[in-house]
C-alpha cells in the first residue's frame, strides 16, 4: 500500500517536473521570438530615420527597407501558432497578420510605381511604432519587469495609430488601382485552359471594402483589451 502511494507521488512529481520544463521552454521561446521581433522593427526604425536624414526625402525609402520588412512581417506568421499558447484569438491575429503580409507582398512590393506614395510612408511609420511597442510589451511582461509606460503605450497608442495605419493602407491600395488595371497583373482573362477568369483590380476593391466590417471588430477588440488590462475589467469574449 505504502509503495503504491509512493509510486503515485513519484509519478506526480515527474509529471509536474515535465510540465514545468515544458512551460519554461515555451516562455524561453516566446521571449526569444518577442526580442527578435522588437529588434527587427527597431532596425527598420533606425534604417528609415537614417535614410530620411541622409536623403531628406522618403522617395526610395521603401526599396531600401523592403527586404527587412518582408522578412520580419512574414515571420509574424509564427503568431498564428502562438495563439495556441497564449490567451489570444486566432481569428483576430490571423486577420491582422495576413492583411499586413498581403499589403507588403502583393501590393507595395509588387507595384514599384506606388512605393514612393506618402501613404506608404504613413503605414510604415505607424506599423513600426506599433510593433516596437507591442513586442517590447510582450517581452517585458514575459520577463516580469513591465514598465508602466510600455503597458500604457501598448494600450493607448493604437487608439490613434490603428486608424492612421488603415488610412495609409487604404490610400496605398487606392493608388495601386490604375496600375493594376493597366497592367492586368495577377489577373486571368478568358479564354484560358482553366476556363477561369480573375480580375485583380476588382479583387483590390473587394479588399478595400472588407475593411468596413473587419476594422471596427479589430478596433473594438483592442478597446476591450485596453479596458481589461488598464482598468481591470473582466471581459468575456467569444472564443473561436
Ligand atoms: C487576402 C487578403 C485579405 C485582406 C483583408 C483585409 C482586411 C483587413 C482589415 C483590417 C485592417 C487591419 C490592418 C492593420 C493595420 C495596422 O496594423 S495599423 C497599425 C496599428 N495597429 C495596431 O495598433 C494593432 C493593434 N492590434 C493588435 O495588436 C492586434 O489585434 C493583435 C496583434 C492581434 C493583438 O491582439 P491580442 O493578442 O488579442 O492582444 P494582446 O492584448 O496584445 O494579447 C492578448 C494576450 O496574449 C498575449 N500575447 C499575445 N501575443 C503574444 C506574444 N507574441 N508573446 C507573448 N504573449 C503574447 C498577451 O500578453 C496577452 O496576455 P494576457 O494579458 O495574459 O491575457
Amino acid at each position: 500500500m505504502a509503495s503504491s502511494e509512493e509510486d503515485g507521488t513519484v509519478e506526480e512529481k515527474e509529471n509536474n517536473n515535465k510540465k514545468r520544463t515544458k512551460s519554461a521552454l515555451i516562455t524561453a521561446w516566446l521571449t526569444f521570438y518577442n526580442i527578435a521581433m522588437t529588434a527587427g522593427w527597431l532596425v527598420l526604425a533606425i534604417t528609415m530615420m537614417r535614410f530620411y536624414i541622409q536623403k531628406g526625402t522618403h522617395k526610395g525609402l521603401y526599396r531600401s527597407i523592403a527586404r527587412t520588412l518582408k522578412f520580419f512581417q512574414t515571420f509574424a506568421l509564427v503568431e498564428v501558432r502562438i495563439c495556441r499558447i497564449v490567451r489570444t484569438s486566432v481569428i483576430v491575429t490571423g486577420v491582422q497578420v495576413c492583411s499586413r503580409i498581403y499589403m507588403v507582398w502583393f501590393i507595395t512590393s509588387s507595384i514599384r510605381q506606388i512605393q514612393n506614395e506618402e501613404s506608404v510612408l504613413l503605414f510604415l511609420v505607424v506599423w513600426t511604432v506599433t510593433e516596437i511597442t507591442r513586442y517590447s510589451y510582450y517581452t517585458f511582461k514575459l520577463l516580469h519587469h513591465l514598465p508602466y509606460f510600455i503597458k500604457w503605450a501598448r494600450y493607448n497608442f493604437f487608439i490613434i495609430l490603428y486608424p492612421l495605419g488603415v488610412v495609409g493602407e487604404l490610400f496605398t491600395i487606392y493608388a495601386a488601382l490604375p496600375f493594376v488595371r493597366r497592367s492586368g497583373m495577377y489577373s486571368m482573362r478568358l479564354p484560358n485552359k482553366y476556363n477561369v477568369s480573375f480580375d485583380y483590380y476588382y479583387f483590390l476593391i473587394i479588399v478595400m471594402l472588407s475593411y468596413i466590417p473587419l476594422f471596427p471588430q479589430l478596433y473594438l477588440h483592442m478597446l476591450r483589451q485596453r479596458r481589461r488590462v488598464l482598468h481591470g475589467e473582466v471581459i468575456v469574449e467569444k472564443d473561436d
